[in-house]
């Protein structure tokens, strides 16, 4: 049975070194040759299928003293010295509406502690926000949507099959140089449903204000560069990039010129059903990951008595006020494959919350039996992370940690994101906590009949959305919540137990560890903690 367990590992690992965190592009602008600027040849050919963007306006200014900025601005004629980028006055190269425009920022905060915050070592920048400007640009119209679609949920028919992301402009901002920056951090969600940010880059000299975004997973630490410098003699394109909340990322320097960015947040959402077109619609059944555990269900040597599988999320999500958390539907990318992998091979699966909690000595993980509405603690030191306010952590379920094979290891810390989330979102708001997150799925026992699966319907009881919300009303002493089927069903006594340590350890399934992360399995951490039952909801 370990060669099962391994090739299913193996699958999974693969997996997530494919998994995608952060797509881009670029589009080339339209200038219909008047402006002087144009596509070159090669541009012109590599782009046939692509569309083209119009020049980009925007309007800002006061009521009856509005200015339209439309970029790229005209070009000057060659024999104008090159522009002094840093300069805004009247002789720079700098059109007079983009000088205006500059003048028009703030400048822009962030979330600290959940202060806004000023502070241009960590961020120096410009901002307006959309009830200072308006724009021609528009994602959807120039096909980048359909790709951050595609590329970041393609799964767009899970549940009932319409799902799509919609994008909310944010801000314009202005990282100027020689000294514009955004240091290192995670976006602050607006709500529940957010699932990334998008950045469009504008057509304005500039050198430097390299977009870094980084994800680790599974001790894979990855990093996409988006360097988006231009001169005045590139053709004029609009740059795009698009990636997950949870990833860390930071604007590089800005040596010279003004990068001019628009940002969307970017929200999961029912799509219109003639919009969830089908034809990206994901077979899951085709991945390897789904050929080895379905070869793995039809063996009678894997867990003939049954057995729960964990898989630790490749993404952070978040917990959530009030409302419903939106999940399996903000899952991301890679987490959002295993999710439909496991609903094809009708296994019951949870979604549970994996946190990190400091107690006197060390750090134990705690496993949550739901994701809860998280209440803030009253009062924050600098840097310290939420620990405190457990309430909806609930009991670890202790028993469970115990008895699930883990599939992968945990991601290699968590501290970054929790950290970065807390001192330097980009909005000071904080009713949204990222944790870990971890996949239970429960494989059935080998009967008679061949390996017992759930119709479809039947099969997941992670807490969604509003049977969430019931199963919370009738939680107290009622245990048919779906909270209680953690105990009441997944933990029945399957004889095998005695089998898990062997096949963890003897797995030669560690990613390659480079010394710095710490991946660990579960067995490895320390056992979770006495916390109580306290409140039901906070
Ligand atoms: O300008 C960019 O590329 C990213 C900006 C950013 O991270 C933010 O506004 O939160
Ligand atoms: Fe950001």
């Amino acid at each position: 049975m370990e060669d099962i367990i391994l090739n299913i590992q193996r699958a999974l690992r693969s997996e997530a070194k494919n998994a995608t965190f952060a797509v881009g592009g670029h589009i080339p602008i339209n200038t219909g040759g008047e402006t002087g600027l144009e596509v070159d040849a090669d541009e012109k050919t590599s782009s046939r299928t692509a569309r083209t963007a119009e020049p980009v306006q925007i309007r800002f200014g006061e009521s009856g003293k509005g200015v339209t900025l439309t970029l790229p601005t005209e070009k000057k004629h060659s024999n104008t010295p090159s522009p002094s980028f840093e300069q805004t006055d009247g002789r720079s190269g700098v059109s007079h509406e983009l000088q205006q425009l500059l003048k028009a920022c703030a400048p822009a905060t962030f979330g600290r502690n959940g202060d806004e915050v000023h502070d241009e070592a960590y961020r120096k920048a410009g901002k307006l926000d959309t009830t200072a400007f308006t724009t021609s640009f528009c994602p959807y119209q120039l096909g980048i949507m359909d790709v951050v679609q595609q590329v970041l949920m393609p799964y767009n028919w899970i549940r009932k099959g319409n799902l799509g992301i919609r994008a909310e402009l944010y801000k314009l901002n202005a990282y100027s140089g020689p000294s514009g920056l955004f240091k290192p951090h995670v976006d602050t969600p607006r709500d529940e449903t957010q699932i990334g940010s998008l950045v469009i880059g504008l057509p304005v000299e500039h050198q430097g204000g390299q977009l870094a975004v980084r994800h680790t997973l599974e001790g894979f630490r990855q990093e996409v560069v988006f360097d988006w410098s231009q001169t005045s003699e590139d053709p004029p394109v609009v740059h795009w990039a698009a990636f997950y909340s949870d990833c860390e990322h930071e604007v590089l320097q800005v040596t010279s010129g003004h990068r001019i960015t628009l940002t969307y947040n970017l929200f999961s959402t029912t799509a219109s059903g003639h919009l969830a077109g089908k034809s990206n619609a994901l077979d899951p059944t085709k991945l390897p990951l789904y050929k080895s555990l379905k070869a793995a269900l039809a063996s009678q040597r894997f867990f003939p008595r049954g057995h729960l599988l964990g898989v630790n999320l490749a993404h952070h999500y978040g917990h959530t006020s009030e409302t419903d958390n939106f999940l399996p539907h903000s899952l991301k990318g890679a987490d959002m494959v295993l999710y439909e992998i496991f609903r094809a091979l009708k296994l019951p699966l949870y979604l549970l919350p994996l946190h990190d909690s400091h107690g006197d000595e060390q750090v134990e993980e705690l496993l949550g039996r739901k994701f809860w509405p998280f209440e803030l603690m009253d009062e924050f030191e600098e840097g310290e992370e939420i620990v405190a306010k457990s309430d909806f952590l609930e009991t670890v379920c202790d028993d469970l940690r115990d008895k699930v094979v883990w599939l992968n290891y945990a991601m290699a810390d968590t501290k970054a994101v929790q950290a970065v989330f807390l001192t330097h979102g980009n909005e000071p708001c904080m009713n949204v906590m990222y944790t870990k997150a971890v996949m239970i799925v429960k494989v059935p026992p080998f009967g008679r009949h061949g390996r017992k699966t759930f119709p479809e319907d039947e099969a997941i009881f992670e807490s969604e959305g509003s049977s969430l919300e019931e199963s919370d009303e009738e939680s107290d002493g009622n245990d048919d919540s779906s909270a209680m089927n953690i105990d009441a069903t997944l933990l029945e006594d399957d004889g095998n137990l005695e089998h898990e340590d062997s096949l963890l350890e003897g797995s030669e399934g560690k990613p390659d560890d480079d010394g710095d992360t710490s991946v660990t399995d579960i067995d490895a951490t320390p056992k979770a903690s006495e916390h109580t039952l306290r409140g039901r909801r906070p």
